[in-house]
């Protein structure tokens, strides 16, 4: 029999075509009028269902409940998304409408992330964006990750060897950090560090080979702030929001004596015309060194 191999990115096709057509597997059970203010997507974080149902649809929990486990059978629990994602710590609040258990596993190119979704952000989008840089990193690189969250750039980059420093506000994220440190065999290497990540420019007496900015929606306008850091030769990747023009002119800024962009991604959009970007950002080398 044949084995059929997907690549990630094929995988990562099915997922989101996964993610959509709950309208119709519920047409016919919730009436016409009410089925368009039902969402056709939901985010899976391990085995746990996000999903933003307003309360006219309270009604028919059960009956989202019944599709979405038909769908994903292993799914534990389900969690009505009540608010936007909120605060310095990037979290929403939910309530439950099919189990109770918030913490969970995510499984990613190999890596396992453990957290509590109430507590602390994650994202399962830029998986192949994290793969791609974690197969650039070697361990001669000396790599800064602010906004670390619970992992998922700082702890590929420390199986690699590097030595890594990771910054997060959050004392939540920095306990799951810890914690998916040592589930990937990635603690001795990499330095957890507690704090405000745009004070850490500033404090961190130390440059880097290779930076990798998650920045928070709306938290930094421009990477100028940790770019300082780099050693010539260095890159940091850069994940920001912003419309098409916007990028292009960040990419013209960028590019002159000092600097050159050498990646630019765009990664599925989070507003009309605003999307998900993802630069890489090299310091050249002068002769002076
Ligand atoms: C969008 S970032 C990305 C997190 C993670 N790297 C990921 O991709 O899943 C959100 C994280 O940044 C953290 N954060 C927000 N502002 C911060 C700051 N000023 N300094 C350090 N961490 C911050 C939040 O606590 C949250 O864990």
């Amino acid at each position: 029999m044949r084995t059929n191999v997907l690549s990630l990115e094929n995988f990562t096709k099915i997922c989101e075509f996964e993610k959509m057509g709950l309208k119709k597997d519920l047409a016919g059970v919730i009436p016409q009028d009410l089925l368009s203010y039902l969402p056709d997507g939901y985010e899976i974080i391990g085995n746990i269902a996000i999903i933003s149902v307003p309360a006219s649809l309270e009604a028919y929990f059960k009956d989202i409940t019944k599709a979405l486990l038909s769908r994903r059978p292993s799914l534990v629990t389900i969690l009505n998304k009540i608010s936007t994602i909120q605060g310095k710590e990037r979290i929403a609040h939910y309530d439950p409408i099919f189990g109770k258990e918030t913490i969970t596993e995510v499984r990613e190119f190999g890596f396992r992330y453990q957290l509590n979704v109430r507590e602390v952000y994650f994202s399962t989008k830029m998986a192949s964006e994290r793969r791609r840089i974690h197969e650039l990193i070697n361990k001669r690189d000396t790599v800064f990750v602010p906004f670390a969250g619970v992992g998922p750039y700082a702890i590929p980059a420390a199986t690699r060897g590097a030595e890594v420093y990771a910054i997060e506000i959050s004392h939540h994220a920095c306990a799951w950090m810890a914690r998916n440190a040592i589930v990937n065999g990635a603690s001795s290497n990499l330095h957890i560090i507690r704090g405000d990540a745009l004070q850490a420019a500033y404090y961190l007496n130390k440059d880097f080979s290779r930076i990798i900015i998650p920045t928070p929606y709306g938290v930094l306008k421009s990477p100028d702030f940790f770019l300082d850091r780099l050693i010539q030769g260095g890159t940091a990747h850069w994940i920001t929001f912003c419309n098409k023009a916007q990028i292009n002119e960040y990419i013209e800024e960028l590019s002159g004596d000092i600097y050159e962009v050498t990646y630019c991604h765009k990664s599925g959009n989070i507003a009309p015309s605003v999307f998900r970007w993802i630069l890489d950002i090299k310091k050249k080398k002068t002769d002076r060194q």
